[in-house]
């Protein structure tokens, strides 16, 4: 299974970002998209997520489940969450409407917050968190989707050496059950990390991805 980009073309009013733009982002398997400053990395995931609508083309299929890990998150601190509050948000967009948030909602939850490290800090404010340890809590709340597609926007920014441990443990574990996994990226260990690369370059508009193995990344799908 895959995710296929065709002919994809998209402004941001108007600032042209793709035209007739095709990429493949494979299912169990982890994909990097990388590129210079407005290159339109993040345009990408918020297309594939969902956010926002194409001008032209489409991502086919549509994905039921993406999950999404924005690169802005700072609105969060305006809300009275904690970390609980805030990792199980991320659960209740796949709850069907007549099914309360239960039991195994709240484990899976807790889990996730304990597999990065946040269990000491459950229940503070977001707010209140250094920079990584919010990036960790965001990480668990994408994580703990079940989702078909993963897409993480430099999922490893303000992270520590064990905390990057920790997030590609669990992309690795996604793409290993199958699922999609696409990051956007300027980090050399993600990049290293990944199956595949997709390189949208310096420009602001381009219709072609160059699409390529990293150099040490085994195994390499390309
Ligand atoms: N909400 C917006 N309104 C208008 N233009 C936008 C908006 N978001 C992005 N752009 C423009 O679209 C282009 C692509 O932006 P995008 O954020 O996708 O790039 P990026 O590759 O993720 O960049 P970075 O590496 O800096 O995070 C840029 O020229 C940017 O200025």
């Amino acid at each position: 299974m895959e995710y296929a980009v065709r002919g994809l073309g998209f402004g941001h009013g108007r600032t042209p970002v793709f035209d007739d733009f095709d990429a493949t982002i494979p299912a169990g398997a982890v994909t990097a998209v990388i590129g210079g400053n407005g290159s339109g990395k993040s345009t990408l995931l918020n297309l594939c997520a969902g956010v926002i609508r194409a001008d032209a083309g489409a991502i086919s299929p549509v994905p039921s489940r993406p999950a999404l890990l924005a690169q802005r998150t700072e609105h969060i601190d305006g809300l009275p969450l904690t970390v609980r509050d805030c990792v199980r948000i991320g659960m209740y967009g796949q709850l069907p409407p007549w099914r309360p948030f239960g039991a195994a909602n709240r484990r899976a939850a807790d889990e996730m917050i304990e597999r990065v490290g946040m269990a000491k800090y459950r229940d503070a404010r977001m707010r209140d968190l250094s920079g990584g340890q919010r990036q960790r809590t965001m990480i668990a709340q994408t994580m703990v989707q079940p989702a078909d597609l993963y897409l993480l926007d430099e999922p490893s920014a303000a992270l520590d050496t064990a905390g990057r441990q920790l997030l590609f443990a669990l992309l690795r574990e996604k793409a290993d059950a199958g699922k999609a996994v696409l990051m956007a990226t300027h980090d050399g260990d993600e990049i290293a990390f990944a199956d595949q690369v997709i390189n949208l370059g310096r420009i602001a508009i381009r219709a072609e991805a160059s699409t390529r193995a990293p150099r040490d990344a085994e195994p390499s799908i390309v």
